[in-house]
Protein backbone atom coordinates (compact mmCIF):
# COMPACT_ATOMS: atom_id res chain seq x y z
CA UNK A 1 0.00 0.00 0.00
CA UNK A 2 1.27 3.60 -0.70
CA UNK A 3 -0.38 7.08 0.52
CA UNK A 4 0.44 9.97 -1.52
CA UNK A 5 -0.06 13.22 0.01
CA UNK A 6 0.37 16.92 -2.09
CA UNK A 7 2.27 19.89 -1.36
CA UNK A 8 0.28 23.02 -0.57
CA UNK A 9 0.51 26.60 -0.52
CA UNK A 10 -1.64 28.17 1.93
CA UNK A 11 -2.96 31.82 2.34
CA UNK A 12 -3.05 32.78 -1.12
CA UNK A 13 -2.17 36.14 -0.31
CA UNK A 14 -5.37 37.24 2.04
CA UNK A 15 -6.88 34.20 2.64
CA UNK A 16 -4.85 33.86 6.04
CA UNK A 17 -5.34 30.54 7.87
CA UNK A 18 -7.75 29.59 6.03
CA UNK A 19 -7.24 29.36 1.86
CA UNK A 20 -4.99 26.83 0.28
CA UNK A 21 -4.88 24.71 -3.06
CA UNK A 22 -2.75 21.51 -3.64
CA UNK A 23 0.41 21.22 -5.46
CA UNK A 24 2.09 19.00 -8.14
CA UNK A 25 4.44 17.71 -5.80
CA UNK A 26 4.42 14.56 -3.36
CA UNK A 27 4.82 13.29 -0.43
CA UNK A 28 4.96 9.09 -0.65
CA UNK A 29 4.44 6.75 2.12
CA UNK A 30 4.97 2.58 1.38
CA UNK A 31 4.07 -0.06 4.25
CA UNK A 32 7.28 -2.05 3.41
CA UNK A 33 5.92 -5.03 6.31
CA UNK A 34 4.56 -5.39 9.80
CA UNK A 35 7.79 -5.37 12.02
CA UNK A 36 8.67 -5.68 15.44
CA UNK A 37 9.11 -1.45 15.92
CA UNK A 38 8.66 1.39 14.01
CA UNK A 39 11.18 2.28 11.17
CA UNK A 40 10.95 4.84 8.34
CA UNK A 41 13.18 4.62 5.83
CA UNK A 42 14.16 7.82 3.92
CA UNK A 43 16.81 10.66 3.12
CA UNK A 44 15.19 13.48 4.23
CA UNK A 45 18.33 14.57 6.38
CA UNK A 46 18.79 13.88 10.16
CA UNK A 47 16.57 16.17 11.56
CA UNK A 48 13.59 13.77 10.20
CA UNK A 49 13.55 11.04 12.47
CA UNK A 50 13.14 6.89 11.29
CA UNK A 51 11.71 6.30 14.53
CA UNK A 52 8.15 5.94 16.47
CA UNK A 53 9.24 10.27 16.84
CA UNK A 54 8.66 10.71 13.19
CA UNK A 55 5.36 13.07 12.95
CA UNK A 56 3.78 10.40 10.82
CA UNK A 57 3.64 7.32 13.33
CA UNK A 58 3.30 10.30 16.51
CA UNK A 59 0.03 11.62 14.60
CA UNK A 60 -0.75 7.71 13.45
CA UNK A 61 -0.55 6.40 16.96
CA UNK A 62 -2.39 9.50 18.18
CA UNK A 63 -5.63 8.34 15.67
CA UNK A 64 -5.17 4.92 16.47
CA UNK A 65 -3.17 4.15 19.90
CA UNK A 66 -2.88 0.51 19.63
CA UNK A 67 -1.48 0.24 16.22
CA UNK A 68 1.26 -2.61 14.98
CA UNK A 69 4.52 -1.71 14.52
CA UNK A 70 5.48 -1.22 10.60
CA UNK A 71 8.44 -0.77 8.53
CA UNK A 72 7.91 2.13 6.18
CA UNK A 73 9.62 3.60 3.14
CA UNK A 74 8.93 7.56 3.18
CA UNK A 75 9.98 10.06 -0.12
CA UNK A 76 9.15 13.41 -0.75
CA UNK A 77 9.45 16.01 -3.29
CA UNK A 78 7.66 18.67 -1.01
CA UNK A 79 10.75 20.77 0.67
CA UNK A 80 10.48 21.19 4.47
CA UNK A 81 10.05 24.39 6.04
CA UNK A 82 9.94 26.87 3.18
CA UNK A 83 5.95 27.25 3.18
CA UNK A 84 4.78 24.08 0.85
CA UNK A 85 3.16 22.57 3.61
CA UNK A 86 5.52 20.10 4.20
CA UNK A 87 3.94 19.32 8.07
CA UNK A 88 0.64 19.05 6.64
CA UNK A 89 1.41 16.10 4.34
CA UNK A 90 2.86 14.11 6.91
CA UNK A 91 0.13 14.96 9.19
CA UNK A 92 -2.39 14.03 6.54
CA UNK A 93 -0.11 10.76 6.08
CA UNK A 94 -0.25 9.51 9.26
CA UNK A 95 -3.93 9.87 9.59
CA UNK A 96 -4.39 8.10 6.23
CA UNK A 97 -1.89 5.45 7.42
CA UNK A 98 -4.21 4.99 10.63
CA UNK A 99 -7.29 5.18 8.80
CA UNK A 100 -5.86 1.96 6.56
CA UNK A 101 -4.37 -0.26 8.55
CA UNK A 102 -7.46 0.01 11.36
CA UNK A 103 -9.83 0.37 8.52
CA UNK A 104 -11.25 3.39 10.65
CA UNK A 105 -13.62 4.15 7.92
CA UNK A 106 -12.79 7.65 8.65
CA UNK A 107 -14.73 10.26 6.16
CA UNK A 108 -13.55 13.28 4.49
CA UNK A 109 -14.53 15.71 7.23
CA UNK A 110 -13.37 13.43 10.37
CA UNK A 111 -9.40 13.61 8.49
CA UNK A 112 -9.82 17.50 8.28
CA UNK A 113 -10.75 18.14 11.42
CA UNK A 114 -8.21 15.36 13.07
CA UNK A 115 -5.50 16.98 11.30
CA UNK A 116 -6.77 20.64 11.89
CA UNK A 117 -6.56 19.94 15.81
CA UNK A 118 -3.13 18.98 15.47
CA UNK A 119 -1.74 21.73 12.93
CA UNK A 120 -3.59 24.44 14.73
CA UNK A 121 -5.53 26.17 11.08
CA UNK A 122 -6.90 24.18 8.33
CA UNK A 123 -5.46 25.91 4.86
CA UNK A 124 -2.80 23.82 4.33
CA UNK A 125 -4.51 20.46 5.60
CA UNK A 126 -7.64 20.76 3.96
CA UNK A 127 -6.39 21.05 0.40
CA UNK A 128 -4.04 18.21 0.96
CA UNK A 129 -6.71 15.93 1.91
CA UNK A 130 -9.45 16.96 -0.98
CA UNK A 131 -7.07 18.17 -3.57
CA UNK A 132 -7.65 21.66 -5.50
CA UNK A 133 -8.97 24.82 -3.80
CA UNK A 134 -10.30 24.80 -0.17
CA UNK A 135 -11.68 27.84 1.75
CA UNK A 136 -12.47 26.71 5.57
CA UNK A 137 -12.42 28.40 8.88
CA UNK A 138 -11.83 27.11 11.83
CA UNK A 139 -13.26 28.64 15.65
CA UNK A 140 -14.17 27.31 19.01
CA UNK A 141 -17.68 27.91 19.35
CA UNK A 142 -18.22 26.97 23.17
CA UNK A 143 -15.03 25.47 23.76
CA UNK A 144 -15.96 22.94 20.66
CA UNK A 145 -13.87 23.12 17.98
CA UNK A 146 -15.73 23.78 14.32
CA UNK A 147 -14.56 23.47 11.03
CA UNK A 148 -16.45 24.77 7.29
CA UNK A 149 -15.26 23.93 4.39
CA UNK A 150 -15.33 24.08 0.98
CA UNK A 151 -13.73 22.87 -1.85
CA UNK A 152 -14.08 24.46 -5.58
CA UNK A 153 -12.41 24.34 -8.63
CA UNK A 154 -9.21 26.09 -9.51
CA UNK A 155 -8.61 27.85 -12.17
CA UNK A 156 -6.02 26.34 -14.63
CA UNK A 157 -3.03 28.40 -14.97
CA UNK A 158 0.77 28.07 -15.04
CA UNK A 159 2.38 28.02 -11.31
CA UNK A 160 5.74 28.56 -10.75
CA UNK A 161 7.47 28.45 -7.33
CA UNK A 162 10.28 29.84 -6.01
CA UNK A 163 11.85 27.64 -3.37
CA UNK A 164 15.06 29.94 -1.29
CA UNK A 165 17.35 27.20 0.32
CA UNK A 166 17.37 28.47 3.33
CA UNK A 167 14.60 27.24 5.72
CA UNK A 168 11.69 29.24 7.95
CA UNK A 169 9.90 27.54 10.31
CA UNK A 170 5.80 27.91 10.29
CA UNK A 171 6.26 28.61 13.89
CA UNK A 172 9.07 31.64 13.86
CA UNK A 173 7.05 33.38 10.87
CA UNK A 174 3.95 33.34 13.09
CA UNK A 175 6.30 35.23 16.26
CA UNK A 176 6.15 38.30 13.83
CA UNK A 177 2.76 38.49 13.30
CA UNK A 178 0.84 41.09 15.44
CA UNK A 179 -2.29 39.74 18.41
CA UNK A 180 -4.47 42.63 17.35
CA UNK A 181 -5.75 44.32 14.53
CA UNK A 182 -7.92 47.49 14.45
CA UNK A 183 -11.29 47.09 13.32
CA UNK A 184 -11.03 49.11 10.39
CA UNK A 185 -7.70 47.14 8.76
CA UNK A 186 -9.38 44.20 9.93
CA UNK A 187 -12.68 45.08 7.69
CA UNK A 188 -10.28 46.41 4.80
CA UNK A 189 -8.55 42.82 4.96
CA UNK A 190 -11.34 40.95 4.93
CA UNK A 191 -12.72 42.76 2.13
CA UNK A 192 -9.65 41.89 0.04
CA UNK A 193 -9.91 37.93 0.83
CA UNK A 194 -13.80 38.02 -0.32
CA UNK A 195 -12.97 39.49 -4.11
CA UNK A 196 -9.96 37.47 -3.90
CA UNK A 197 -12.22 34.07 -3.18
CA UNK A 198 -15.17 35.43 -5.62
CA UNK A 199 -12.77 35.66 -8.36
CA UNK A 200 -11.25 32.55 -8.12
CA UNK A 201 -14.89 31.58 -8.18
CA UNK A 202 -16.04 33.29 -11.01
CA UNK A 203 -12.39 32.24 -12.92
CA UNK A 204 -11.19 35.31 -12.97
CA UNK A 205 -7.21 34.91 -11.97
CA UNK A 206 -6.40 38.71 -12.54
CA UNK A 207 -8.98 40.58 -10.43
CA UNK A 208 -7.80 37.44 -8.14
CA UNK A 209 -4.17 37.92 -8.97
CA UNK A 210 -4.90 41.76 -8.21
CA UNK A 211 -6.65 40.85 -4.18
CA UNK A 212 -3.70 38.13 -3.79
CA UNK A 213 -0.91 41.26 -3.99
CA UNK A 214 -2.99 42.99 -1.75
CA UNK A 215 -3.08 40.95 1.72
CA UNK A 216 -3.04 43.40 4.78
CA UNK A 217 -3.27 40.18 7.43
CA UNK A 218 0.64 38.80 7.54
CA UNK A 219 3.03 39.33 4.44
CA UNK A 220 4.23 42.96 5.67
CA UNK A 221 4.97 41.66 9.06
CA UNK A 222 6.79 38.39 7.44
CA UNK A 223 9.46 40.91 5.25
CA UNK A 224 12.47 39.68 6.81
CA UNK A 225 11.98 36.17 5.65
CA UNK A 226 11.39 37.21 2.05
CA UNK A 227 13.62 40.21 0.79
CA UNK A 228 12.95 38.73 -2.66
CA UNK A 229 9.59 39.16 -2.59
CA UNK A 230 9.43 42.89 -4.02
CA UNK A 231 11.99 41.48 -6.85
CA UNK A 232 9.38 38.61 -7.85
CA UNK A 233 6.34 41.04 -8.14
CA UNK A 234 7.93 43.64 -10.07
CA UNK A 235 8.89 40.24 -12.36
CA UNK A 236 5.72 39.06 -12.73
CA UNK A 237 3.95 42.73 -12.97
CA UNK A 238 6.38 43.65 -15.87
CA UNK A 239 5.13 40.34 -17.91
CA UNK A 240 1.88 40.49 -16.99
CA UNK A 241 1.43 37.54 -14.49
CA UNK A 242 -1.42 37.32 -12.57
CA UNK A 243 0.24 37.58 -8.73
CA UNK A 244 3.53 36.50 -6.63
CA UNK A 245 2.42 36.15 -3.33
CA UNK A 246 3.94 34.15 0.40
CA UNK A 247 3.46 30.42 0.07
CA UNK A 248 2.11 29.92 3.00
CA UNK A 249 4.54 30.83 5.78
CA UNK A 250 7.36 31.78 3.12
CA UNK A 251 9.98 31.47 2.38
CA UNK A 252 8.82 30.02 -0.97
CA UNK A 253 6.94 32.71 -3.24
CA UNK A 254 4.46 31.00 -5.70
CA UNK A 255 3.63 32.39 -8.98
CA UNK A 256 0.53 32.53 -11.22
CA UNK A 257 0.64 33.13 -14.86
CA UNK A 258 -0.82 32.78 -18.10
CA UNK A 259 0.65 29.84 -20.23
CA UNK A 260 2.18 32.15 -22.63
CA UNK A 261 4.03 34.88 -19.86
CA UNK A 262 5.56 31.61 -17.95
CA UNK A 263 9.11 30.62 -19.84
CA UNK A 264 9.63 34.42 -19.42
CA UNK A 265 8.91 35.06 -16.08
CA UNK A 266 11.12 31.85 -14.94
CA UNK A 267 13.90 32.43 -17.44
CA UNK A 268 13.51 36.14 -15.38
CA UNK A 269 13.43 34.43 -11.59
CA UNK A 270 16.48 32.53 -12.86
CA UNK A 271 18.68 35.27 -12.97
CA UNK A 272 18.00 37.14 -9.91
CA UNK A 273 20.59 37.13 -7.55
CA UNK A 274 20.30 34.80 -4.26
CA UNK A 275 20.03 30.35 -3.96
CA UNK A 276 16.90 29.22 -5.28
CA UNK A 277 14.76 26.39 -6.92
CA UNK A 278 12.41 27.26 -9.05
CA UNK A 279 9.95 24.75 -10.43
CA UNK A 280 7.14 24.71 -12.64
CA UNK A 281 3.73 22.84 -10.56
CA UNK A 282 0.21 22.55 -11.61
CA UNK A 283 -2.91 22.08 -8.92
CA UNK A 284 -3.73 18.73 -7.89
CA UNK A 285 -7.23 17.93 -8.44
CA UNK A 286 -7.25 14.86 -6.09
CA UNK A 287 -5.52 15.24 -2.42
CA UNK A 288 -4.41 12.27 -0.36
CA UNK A 289 -4.37 8.94 -2.59
CA UNK A 290 -3.98 5.61 -1.31
CA UNK A 291 -2.88 3.11 -4.09
N1 LIG B 1 8.57 14.12 5.91
C1 LIG B 1 8.54 14.55 7.20
N2 LIG B 1 8.69 13.66 8.21
C2 LIG B 1 8.64 14.08 9.49
N3 LIG B 1 8.45 15.36 9.87
C3 LIG B 1 8.31 16.26 8.90
C4 LIG B 1 8.33 15.92 7.53
N4 LIG B 1 8.13 17.03 6.80
C5 LIG B 1 7.99 18.03 7.69
N5 LIG B 1 8.11 17.58 8.95
C6 LIG B 1 8.02 18.38 10.19
O1 LIG B 1 7.41 19.62 9.91
C7 LIG B 1 8.31 20.70 10.21
C8 LIG B 1 8.14 21.82 9.21
O2 LIG B 1 6.85 22.33 9.37
P1 LIG B 1 6.54 23.87 9.14
O3 LIG B 1 5.10 24.05 9.41
O4 LIG B 1 7.52 24.71 9.88
O5 LIG B 1 6.86 24.08 7.59
P2 LIG B 1 6.01 23.69 6.29
O6 LIG B 1 4.84 22.84 6.70
O7 LIG B 1 6.96 23.11 5.31
O8 LIG B 1 5.56 25.12 5.81
P3 LIG B 1 4.08 25.83 5.73
O9 LIG B 1 3.30 25.35 6.93
O10 LIG B 1 4.41 27.30 5.80
O11 LIG B 1 3.52 25.45 4.43
C9 LIG B 1 9.69 20.07 10.16
O12 LIG B 1 10.60 20.80 10.92
C10 LIG B 1 9.41 18.68 10.72
O13 LIG B 1 9.33 18.73 12.13
N1 LIG C 1 -1.63 30.14 7.44
C1 LIG C 1 -0.39 29.64 7.92
C2 LIG C 1 0.18 28.66 6.91
C3 LIG C 1 1.48 28.04 7.32
O1 LIG C 1 1.28 26.93 8.15
C4 LIG C 1 0.58 30.79 8.12
O2 LIG C 1 0.69 31.61 7.21
O3 LIG C 1 1.21 30.87 9.18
Amino acid sequence: MKICVPATSANLGPGFDSCGVALSSYLTIEIIEEDTKWTVDHELGDAIPHDEQNLLIQTAQQVAPGLKPQHLKMTSSIPIARGLGSSSSIIVAGIELANRLENLNLTERQKIEIATSIEGHPDNCAPAICGDFVVASYFFNQNKPTIHYVKHYFPECQIIAYIPHSQVLTKESRSVLPETLSFEEAVKASSIANVMIAAVLNGDLRLAGKMMEQDRWHEAYRQEFVPHLATIREIVKRNEGYAAFLSGAGPTVLILTSEEKSDLITFELEQMEGSAQIEQLSVDREGVQVF
